[in-house]
């Protein structure tokens, strides 16, 4: 049995503390954590066993597994103590651990692990299967709709205002680095790919606001020695925040159902 605590209660983190709180084998919800203590409270209030609401530092000395939902800004404020207490970080907001490789070397000597969920993409399984192997080039394709897009620090700096698009524009091309800076709150999916395949400066990105489309859409290509991959992902938005795929907290709690789990599938 493994406890959880989760910090952020949004559209990820409080999709996921519902969940666990229905019952999964092996996993306990203990305690959450959130900007407005009041509302987080609130939100947990009618759960089956309410968790612990507490300051996102104290998350790692409640619980073995610290899951991270929250915006990117706070990364650091929720992983390192996860980190420094030896425990399991689960990340959603995986932009911010591309400018914080250190944590990754702190975990090595804390004994902690950081997991990176596959999240609202596709296929990292094969991915890093390939990246064993010799990789020549990784390529992600993000079409959203512009609302998902809008508010991200790139297109305000580039002056472009996505909310008066009209055809399928793309708005940025560059690295996944880059990608992520940019787009702090809108392409973790590009990061995620970067950390799975060859390095974020060498991962292209194209971002585009596509007002043809409902779905928050990404297209993984891959040319390996071994393979050729192509992989698509629709994901229906999620009422709570546009920007964030329906699909992003089922694959938290598929990740975290892996760290227990008697048969676990996939790489
Ligand atoms: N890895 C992936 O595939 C994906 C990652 N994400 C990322 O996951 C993160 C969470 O996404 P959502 O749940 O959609 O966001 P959201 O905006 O719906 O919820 C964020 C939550 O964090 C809380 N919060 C704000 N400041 C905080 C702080 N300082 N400390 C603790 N909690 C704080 C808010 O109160 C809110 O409950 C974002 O960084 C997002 O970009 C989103 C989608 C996919
Ligand atoms: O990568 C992200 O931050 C979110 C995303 O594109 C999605 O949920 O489809």
């Amino acid at each position: 049995m493994l406890t959880v605590g989760i910090a952020g209660l949004g559209a990820i983190g409080l999709t996921l503390a519902k969940a666990l709180d229905a019952g999964v084998e092996g996993l306990r919800l203990v305690a959450v954590a959130a900007r407005d203590r009041d509302k987080a409270r609130a939100a947990v209030a009618g759960f089956a066993s309410p968790p612990v609401v507490t300051d996102v530092a104290d998350l790692a000395g409640l619980a073995d597994v610290v899951v991270e939902a929250a915006p990117a800004a706070a990364f650091e404020a929720i992983v390192s103590p996860a980190i420094e207490a030896g425990r399991i970080a689960v990340v959603s907001s995986v932009g911010a651990l591309l400018p914080r490789m250190q944590l990754v070397e702190r975990a090595r000597e804390t004994g902690a692990r950081i997991i990176v969920p596959t999240g609202a993409l596709l296929g990292l399984d094969a991915v890093r299967a390939a990246a064993e192997g010799k990789v020549e080039s990784v390529t992600l394709v993000t079409r959203k709709p512009p609302r998902g897009l809008a508010g991200a620090p790139y297109l305000e700096q580039h002056g472009i205002d996505v909310t008066t698009i009209t055809t399928p524009t793309r708005v940025f091309a560059g690295s996944a680095r880059e990608g992520a800076i940019g787009f702090p709150a809108n392409v973790n999916v590009a990061a995620a790919l970067a950390l799975a395949g060859i390095e974020p400066d060498r991962t292209r990105l194209e971002i585009w606001a596509d007002p043809t489309v409902t779905r928050n859409t990404h297209t993984v290509t891959v040319e390996a020695d071994t393979v050729r991959l192509t992989m698509t992902i629709e994901n229906v938005p999620s009422e709570e925040n546009p920007r964030t795929g329906k699909i992003t907290p089922l694959s938290l709690l598929a990740c975290l159902r892996g760290l227990t789990a008697t048969l676990k599938v996939g790489t």
